[in-house]
């Protein structure tokens, strides 16, 4: 039987509660996309599996709730996530003029920390298929191409240190 998939990496999604994490997973993992917001409770996720440089990449992505009441079992899951980019996904709350002003300090603040940034939106699907797509790619050429578990872990990155300055977006790790 055909192999169901070449590596399995651990992607984990955190910023401030509403700012899109759950539409984000939900438009990639199931090209879906519903304008209720039911803020989440604690920790859930969802899986695709996307071809990368050939490779069957199992996408195992974590969705947490931005809610400080959570904040305690939600970094419980930073561990073991194995990349970090920065997503600005456009949802209603945000004017223009605070979007640009957003857009500067995110821009620094990636530039500042060596990530890559994606504006995104969950509605349109924009750029949603590339910034996950970036991520894997990332991980894959880190980790030499070879299987997750076999103790050569690509290098984690530190999430605590980008999570506290991020209000009105999220980061895709
Ligand atoms: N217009 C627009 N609205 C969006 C977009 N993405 C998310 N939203 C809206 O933003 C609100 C919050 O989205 P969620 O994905 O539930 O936010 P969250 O970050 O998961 O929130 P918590 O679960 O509380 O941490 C919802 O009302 C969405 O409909 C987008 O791309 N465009």
């Amino acid at each position: 039987m055909a192999k169901a998939y070449d590596h399995l990496f651990k992607l984990l999604l955190i910023g401030d509660s509403g700012v899109g994490k759950t539409c984000l997973i939900i438009r990639f993992a199931e090209d879906n996309f519903n304008n209720t917001y039911i803020s989440t409770i604690g920790i859930d996720f969802k899986i695709r599996t996307v071809d990368i440089e050939g490779k069957k990449i199992k996408l195992q992505v974590w969705d947490t709730a931005g809610q400080e009441r959570f904040k305690t079992i939600t970094t419980a899951y930073y561990r073991g996530a194995m990349g970090i980019i920065l997503v600005y996904d456009i949802t209603d709350e945000k004017s223009f003029e605070n979007i640009q002003n957003w857009m500067k300090s995110i821009k620094e603040l990636a530039r500042e920390h060596g990530i890559r940034f994606f504006e995104t939106s969950a509605k349109s699907s924009m750029n949603v298929d590339e910034a996950f797509s970036s991520l894997a790619r990332d991980i894959l050429l880190k980790s030499g191409g070879r299987r997750s578990g076999n103790g050569n872990k690509p290098p984690s990155t530190d999430l605590k240190t980008c999570d506290k300055k991020n209000t009105n977006k999220c980061s895709l790790g």
